[in-house]
């Protein structure tokens, strides 16, 4: 029986993975632990009537008992631990919901309704770090994936809203205490309808702006606002977020860097769950609707075609409908009128929890199982 480890269990990531592994049944067939940086002793997650203690995320010993690990802790911990562990000589494989290690040469980036194939090929070449792919791009290649398999994308421009819980547990707290923040200050009277709403928008708008509202988190209010930028500023104009849409859209795609240019804005906006991006293309042909149909929805089973009307996109293509999904929504397909050029806008909708981080992390791990 293959012993995995799983941490960040309790985060935002990690605790959508649990309840998927749960879900699917993942667990069978394993000696699961569980890790934790904060309560190491403490009683963890209770699965079925199993209760589980927590073990110390920080003990390169007793993660190197661990056959696969998971985590889904951040950054920094992949940063100070996974060289710690190699270098204790560890072989085991580390699959990881982090950006720290997706571009490491030793790295496989994982989405296998995409790139099924180069995972296959990573496996057998011995490769033992498998990374999940930024969520933004994960959900934007698997609604794009049958245009990808065709070969049909020059470039793109990726304008993406991205959710307060694609920031972790933390931030999207602090959405939620936003909003709460502004209603502790209203009024049934003021809600009401009648008479001139400007002394209304006024009161919310200095509520937005106040000392008071709760930005520990996100430096900024998102709540009635927008926060356009999202990870580090790299100094050339870019986000780092920004940065990884052309960087690892070619690496999951096993393409040479640069081979589908790929750039765009990256926007946080005060959604809870789900991210969107607006994707303009630029296709190497002509492709009317019902080819796109056609070719997006026979890609994967999880992706879902909307078509380019007002009534289907508002009720079937937004975050509200589409959070705790995995189908991911793609729609607003239209010729764009540019220079006559086969250029072409499209929205994707997908639950970042879910295909943009926790499902190809539990997929890895049944894929090395082999289960699929
Ligand atoms: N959020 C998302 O949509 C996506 C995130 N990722 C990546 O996944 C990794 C984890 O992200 P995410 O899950 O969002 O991070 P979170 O901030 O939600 O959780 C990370 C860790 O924070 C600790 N923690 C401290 N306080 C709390 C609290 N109040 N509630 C829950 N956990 C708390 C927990 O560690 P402990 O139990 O050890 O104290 C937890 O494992 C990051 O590298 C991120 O970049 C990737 C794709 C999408
Ligand atoms: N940065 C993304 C989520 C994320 O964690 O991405 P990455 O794994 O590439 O750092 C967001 O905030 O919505």
């Amino acid at each position: 029986m293959k012993h995995v480890g799983i941490i960040g269990w309790r985060g935002m990531v990690g605790s959508v993975l649990l309840q998927r592994m749960v879900e699917e049944d993942d667990l069978h067939d394993i000696s699961a632990h569980f890790y934790s940086t904060s309560s190491a002793g403490d009683p963890g997650p209770v699965i079925g009537d199993v209760s589980y203690t927590l073990k110390d995320a920080h003990s390169i010993e007793a993660l190197a008992e661990m056959d696969i690990i998971i985590t889904c802790q951040g950054g920094d911990y992949t940063k100070s631990i996974y060289p710690a562990l190699i270098n204790h000589g560890w072989q085991g494989y580390w699959i990881d919901a982090a950006s720290a290690l997706r571009m490491d040469e030793k790295a496989c980036i994982i989405l296998d309704p995409v790139n099924r194939a180069n995972i296959d090929r990573a496996v057998e070449d011995g490769i033992k770090l498998f990374v999940g792919g930024n969520c933004s791009i994960t959900l934007s290649l698997m609604g794009l994936a049958g245009l990808i398999k065709a070969d049909l994308i020059e470039w793109m421009s990726v304008m993406t809203y991205q959710s307060a819980s694609g920031a972790g547990a933390k931030h999207v707290r602090e959405l939620i205490a936003q909003s709460a923040y502004i209603n502790r200050y209203l009024s049934s009277e003021e809600l009401a309808t009648s008479g001139s709403v400007l002394p209304l928008v006024n009161k919310v708008s200095e509520l937005i702006n106040s000392t008071d509202m709760p930005t520990q988190s996100f430096g900024a209010p998102l709540m009635g606002s927008i926060i356009p930028w999202i990870d580090s500023d790299l100094g050339d104009g870019n986000s780092r977020e920004e940065w990884k849409g052309e960087a690892e859209t070619n690496k999951i795609l096993g393409l040479p860097a640069g081979t589908i240019p790929v750039n765009g804005l990256c926007i946080r906006v005060g959604v809870i769950r789900c991210h969107s991006a607006a994707i303009t293309l630029k296709l190497k042909r002509e492709v009317n609707e019902a080819e796109f149909a056609t070719l997006i929805t026979d890609a994967h089973p999880w992706v879902n075609y909307v078509p380019n009307n007002k009534e289907e996109s508002v009720s079937k293509l937004t975050p509200a409908y589409i959070s705790g999904s995995p189908q991911v929504g793609i729609g607003r397909y239209k010729k764009m009128a540019l220079n006559n050029e086969p250029i072409y806008s499209v929205l994707t909708v997908g639950d970042q929890l879910l295909w943009g981080a926790a499902e190809p992390l539990r997929r890895m791990l049944n894929i090395l199982l082999g289960r699929v």
